[in-house]
């Protein structure tokens, strides 16, 4: 028994240990020890892989709530450069990756730590032999970085190219009637083809790259091992039995090393989406909104803009802007394309903050207003008059519950936007379905459902960005008097182009490049404003004061 045990080296000590505590290693015991090892590995291995089940679902909430909450923060100003590829690609299939990316490198550390145990073992057991190897499995690794470096280069480009295909695809769905009425489809078409083909083609070098260092692993292995066993019997004159114990648990440190840079190459293969979620994360925290403190309950009086002036990058959009507005006014922003109205909008509701001079509300800088409780108080219906792929219902309340609460308002804000008869004749009524971005009603429905989306909200503002400037004539009079209807009720700001809709506005402000040309009413601004004069002469209206006298409300 004691010469058996001389084979085993400086492990010997182990079979001691056994028959010391009541326990020999006979054949039955290694047997029992053998089977009670499987059961026990069984029983770890289920919760083992159920946990990270688990604990990858958790982590893969825990970053698309992350960072779909610090989106909901982010600057607008900064949306408006941002990516939409990017956003969708990163909260989509890009956190599969980073997944993909942690599970690799979890397996990797897994794989180091066997090494490490069967490294002290085999130096246990006999250190010239397996200072040999290990030199020999550092060797190694200069041609696996080298491989490392490929890989992470790679990862890097898919993700960027899988940015590119989202944006690509986002557009093609949200401009889907243009192309296909166009014929553009399909050149379009083929743009996203060409991502596909490009993504594929670096998958392609990844699997080569990854299919290389699988081919090497075991002849490195063994090459290494067979030169370690040629030194050793040259010039050491080993113990055979020795040898062959530490070849074991070299042979099984050395596959483990393998598995650990496939593993790690797995790891950088993801890595890419690894730098862009970190990148994409700071960059939503870097630009994230300014809050203030200052909770909006209601507009109790005024609205005040004190010399505000407002830069894109080095291009000045606002020139000191200067004006009043107080509860339940109705203001006309006018002017030319480029002039700066959009912005200005922007600016009242919040949207961005003027590097220079203040917006006042009740007297509260909107430097130190809660921006949040304020723009709840808004009311937005632009032009494309935005509709979700769901129900009349949910489209109007914003999924509010059907209570009979609900359903009474609902049906109220329904008639003062002039769509209650067209609700109720169709077949589904209030849940009937409106298709893609409203897609099956027509564009006065849209924007009289999206009125009606206003009011059910319960506002003080309403900002209207050219609410009817793209439907016919009569649909837009129609709307136009529906709109009229809420003047006094609430403090409207309206862009308009056609400006026989702005003759009932209480204010009308007139852009010029960027600054206040002329400020008033519509029979005022006909006194003092020659630009605006001839604005409404170009747009085949009468410049005679009298001829608007009886049409004012
Ligand atoms: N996100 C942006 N980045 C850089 N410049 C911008 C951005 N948005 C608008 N601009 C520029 O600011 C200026 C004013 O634009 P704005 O949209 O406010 O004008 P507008 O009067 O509403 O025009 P339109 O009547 O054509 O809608 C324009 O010169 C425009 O090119």
């Amino acid at each position: 028994m004691d010469n058996d045990n001389d084979d085993l080296g400086r492990l010997s000590f182990l079979p001691d240990f056994f028959e010391q505590i009541g326990f020999p290693l006979n054949l039955i015991n290694v047997l029992l020890i053998i089977l009670a090892f499987f059961i026990l590995k069984g029983v770890i291995t289920f919760i083992e892989s159920y946990l990270k089940v688990l604990y990858q679902q958790l982590f893969m909430r825990d970053i698309r709530i992350t960072n779909i909450k610090l989106l909901n923060t982010y600057s607008f100003k900064s949306f408006l450069k941002s990516d939409p590829g990017r956003i969708q690609n990163t909260l989509s299939a890009e956190v599969g990756r980073v997944n993909m990316a942690y599970k690799s490198y979890f397996r990797a550390i897994e794989y180091g730590v066997l090494v490490l145990v069967y490294v002290i073992l085999a130096f246990t057991a006999n250190a010239e032999f397996a200072l040999i190897v290990a030199i020999g499995g550092t060797i190694s690794n200069f041609l696996f970085k080298w491989l490392f470096k490929r890989t992470k280069f790679f990862s890097k480009k898919y993700t960027l190219i899988a940015h590119r295909f989202q944006g690509f695809l986002i557009q093609h769905v949200a401009i889907y009637k243009y192309l296909k009425a166009t014929g553009y489809n399909k050149s379009y078409g083929g743009k996203l083809i060409d991502q596909i083909d490009e993504l594929e083609e670096v998958q392609k070098k990844l699997g080569i790259v990854d299919s290389t260092l699988k081919a090497l692993r075991e002849p490195i292995t063994i090459m290494i091992v067979v030169i370690a066993i040629l030194i050793q019997v040259k010039y050491f004159n080993p113990d055979i039995g020795l040898i062959i114990l530490s070849l074991l648990f070299l042979y099984r440190a050395m596959t483990f090393l393998m598995s650990l840079q496939e593993h790690w190459n797995k790891f950088l293969a993801s890595s890419g989406a690894l730098d862009n979620l970190k990148d994409f994360t700071k960059q939503l925290r870097l630009k994230k909104e300014k809050n203030g403190d200052k909770r909006f309950d209601r507009l109790k009086k005024e609205m005040k803009l004190d010399n505000v002036t407002f830069h894109y990058d080095s291009h000045i959009i606002l020139k000191n802007i200067n004006f009043e507005i107080f509860k339940n006014e109705s203001v006309a922003i006018i002017g030319e394309s480029g002039s700066g109205k959009t912005t200005l909008i922007n600016i009242l509701a919040g949207l961005i903050i003027p590097e220079r001079g203040e917006l006042y509300i009740d007297g509260v800088s909107t430097r130190d207003l809660d921006l949040y409780s304020y723009r709840k108080r808004i009311g937005y219906i632009s032009q494309e008059a935005p509709m979700f792929n769901d129900s009349i219902y949910n489209n109007v309340t914003l999924w509010a519950t059907k209570s009979s609460d609900n359903l009474e308002k609902f049906n109220m804000v329904l008639k003062q936007a002039e769509i209650f008869d067209f609700v109720y004749t169709l077949e589904n009524k209030e849940n009937e379905f409106l298709g893609n971005n409203g897609i099956n009603i027509s564009g006065g429905q849209r924007q009289r459902l999206s009125i009606a989306r206003e009011l059910f909200k319960d506002v003080d503002f309403l900002f209207m960005d050219e609410a009817t400037s793209a439907l016919d004539g009569e649909t837009e009079r129609a709307i136009q008097s529906n709109i009229d209807q809420l003047k006094g009720k609430y403090t409207i700001f309206m862009i308009a182009h056609r400006l026989a809709t702005i003759i009932n506005a209480d204010k009308i402000i007139l852009l010029k490049d960027g600054e206040i040309e002329a400020i008033g009413s519509f029979l005022e601004l006909l006194d003092i404003s020659e630009s605006f004069r001839e604005m409404i002469s170009l747009q085949g209206m009468s410049i005679e004061k009298e001829n608007y006298i009886n049409k004012l409300k």
